[in-house]
């Protein structure tokens, strides 16, 4: 994927919502691009599908990049606009987490993101996409969950993540360890059933920032890890807490990492996070995107 590629015109998508802080990355990246002869046109998203509706857009009129200026969730909506059409996708990693752009090697600095983006390397990256029970589908560029950490997502108070960061998770956490249920979920991997308390489909070996999940993944081939946690409860789920900045997720009794292709949810009340949004409830079941879509990488 590295012929040589140079994009002298790209859209960004730019999730302003995380405030004047992210405006001055995209400034800053703007000035970089220009610099490196790049033209960049901005739409800015208003509410949530936005960044969908304009990536889709700007694919079918034939824009070469388009680039998603955000969070994990900016930039799985630009991926889901983008999928099936010719157009690469561009990041530019400003949102709390950014574990796709760890996951891939991309700098985090606003100018130094801009130059890989002016570079035109690319490779490929192959998402999952989810489906619910009512019809609706989530496209995933990283990872989803359902249980105990999709419940941290759905409970995450926004303006807090503004203020304080990746503390608001931590904080957040330790509220859902007093009052999330663990009720009982059947995941299916390729047919065969375990009973867990939670469980996390990666398309990456990070997850939650620089923290190691599953060494294994391959985010540009089709198939998924699936992190099992097959003990339930407050205990558990502090533990877990505990060894995930400490790389000792994937070897702490009752975690178990498994390759798929297929997976199937099943349970009541479980929620489910994609890419670190509230995305719905279980039942859900993953598979792989129709196809693997490029991305520009350093
Ligand atoms: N203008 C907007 N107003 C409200 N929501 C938006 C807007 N633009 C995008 N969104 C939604 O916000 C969600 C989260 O955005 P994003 O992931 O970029 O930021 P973040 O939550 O600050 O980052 P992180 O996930 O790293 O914490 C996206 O999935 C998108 O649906």
């Amino acid at each position: 994927m590295n012929r040589p590629y140079r994009a002298l015109r790209m859209l960004i998508v730019f999730n302003p919502t995380a405030g004047a802080r992210r405006r001055r990355r995209l400034a800053e990246a703007l000035r970089a691009l220009a610099i490196a002869g790049v033209v960049a046109r901005v739409a800015e998203t208003g509410a949530p599908g936005d960044a969908r509706r304009f990536a889709a857009e700007a694919a079918a009129a034939g824009e070469t990049a388009v680039v998603a200026a955000g969070g994990d969730g900016t930039i799985a909506e630009v991926a889901a606009g983008l999928a099936g059409s010719a157009a690469t996708l561009g990041i530019l990693p400003f949102g709390t987490a950014n574990v796709l752009a760890l996951e891939l090697g991309l700098p985090l600095g606003p100018a130094q993101a801009a130059r890989v983006l002016a570079a035109g390397q690319r490779r490929l990256v192959w998402p999952g996409i989810a489906r619910f029970a009512d019809g609706s589908s989530r496209l995933f560029v990283q990872m989803l969950g359902a249980g105990f950490d999709a419940a941290v997502v759905a409970g995450l108070d926004l303006r807090l993540k503004q203020r304080i960061g990746r503390a608001a998770y931590v904080w957040q956490s330790a509220r859902e360890l007093c009052r999330y249920g663990f009720p009982p979920m059947t995941v299916t991997l390729d047919g065969a059933a375990f009973q867990v308390g939670s469980a996390i489909v990666t398309k990456g070996r990070l997850y939650a920032g620089r923290f190691l999940l599953a060494p294994a993944a391959r985010p540009d081939a089709p198939g998924f890890q699936v992190a099992l946690f097959h003990h339930a409860g407050p205990w558990s789920a502090a533990l877990y807490g505990v060894a995930l900045p400490l790389g000792l997720l994937s070897r702490m009794p009752g975690v178990e990492i498994r390759a798929a292709s297929r997976i199937e949810f099943a349970g009541a009340g479980i929620p489910v996070q994609a890419d670190g949004d509230a995305v719905g409830e279980v039942p859900v079941s993953v598979a792989d995107a129709p196809g693997p879509m490029q991305v520009l990488v350093g």
